[in-house]
């Protein structure tokens, strides 16, 4: 069975911890392939300093250029409404029936996954791999408890980078190619992203 694996975010930006967890996925979990899934409207993320969606995507693509696991969907952006998983994990199964989907998160989100649309039928329809976050490590989260779902652990080292930090080292004139890597550093500069303070 062809497994797959499914990334979705906010991407606002894309950073390299996103890049290392989609890279140790494809290699831990022997996945076929990897679909960043940029999020058009993350409708638990406080409103506002959003970059526009054909950014986000142009950011990701820069980011996941080059290997060739990787595939960049952008059917959540195209999508009117908050940006449910459960939609596009009931669309690809349609697409690619016979298919295991393999869903990547971060130990903040699978702590707030209960608080998710249709929570219940997503554990059921995937397998979840979970890697540890800003010293957080994976733990089943006790509105999970007795939920039976498949769980995989990332072994991801620490990576103390998020992209509210980014947002924040813009805006500050503070330097980011070492978070994002060259491509999009250089695509944010360019399209004068995320210059205003935090909350203008
Ligand atoms: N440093 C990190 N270590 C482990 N997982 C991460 C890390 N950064 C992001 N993730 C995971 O990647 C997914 C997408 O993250 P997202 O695009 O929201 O980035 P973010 O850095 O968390 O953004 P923000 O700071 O704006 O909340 C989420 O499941 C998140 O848990
Ligand atoms: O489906 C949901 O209800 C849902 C609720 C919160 C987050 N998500 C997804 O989880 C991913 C990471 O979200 P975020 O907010 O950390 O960028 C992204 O793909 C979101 O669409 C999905």
């Amino acid at each position: 069975m062809r497994r797959v694996g499914l990334f979705g975010g906010s991407f606002n930006p894309p950073h390299r911890a996103h890049l290392a967890l989609a890279r140790l996925a494809c290699d831990v979990l022997a996945l076929d392939e990897l679909r960043w899934l940029p999020a058009g409207q993350p409708w638990q993320k406080p409103v506002g300093e959003l970059a526009a969606p054909e950014h986000r995507l142009a950011m990701v693509q820069a980011l996941a250029q080059g290997e060739p696991r990787f595939v960049v969907d952008n059917r959540e952006l195209c999508r009117q409404g908050p940006s449910y998983t459960l939609d596009t994990v009931r669309e690809l199964s349609a697409e690619q029936p016979g298919t295991e989907w393999v869903l990547l998160i971060g130990q903040d989100q699978y702590a707030r996954l209960a608080s998710w649309h249709g929570w219940r039928e997503l554990l059921a329809s995937v397998t979840l791999a979970v890697a540890g976050r800003e010293g957080q490590a994976v733990q089943a989260p006790p509105t999970l408890a007795g939920v039976p779902h498949r769980c995989e652990v990332l072994p991801l080292p620490q990576m103390d980078i998020s992209a509210t930090d980014i947002r924040a080292r813009v805006a500050a004139g503070l330097p980011i190619s070492p978070l994002v890597g060259d491509a999009v550093a250089r695509y944010i500069d360019q399209h004068s992203l995320y210059r205003a303070p935090p909350g203008h």
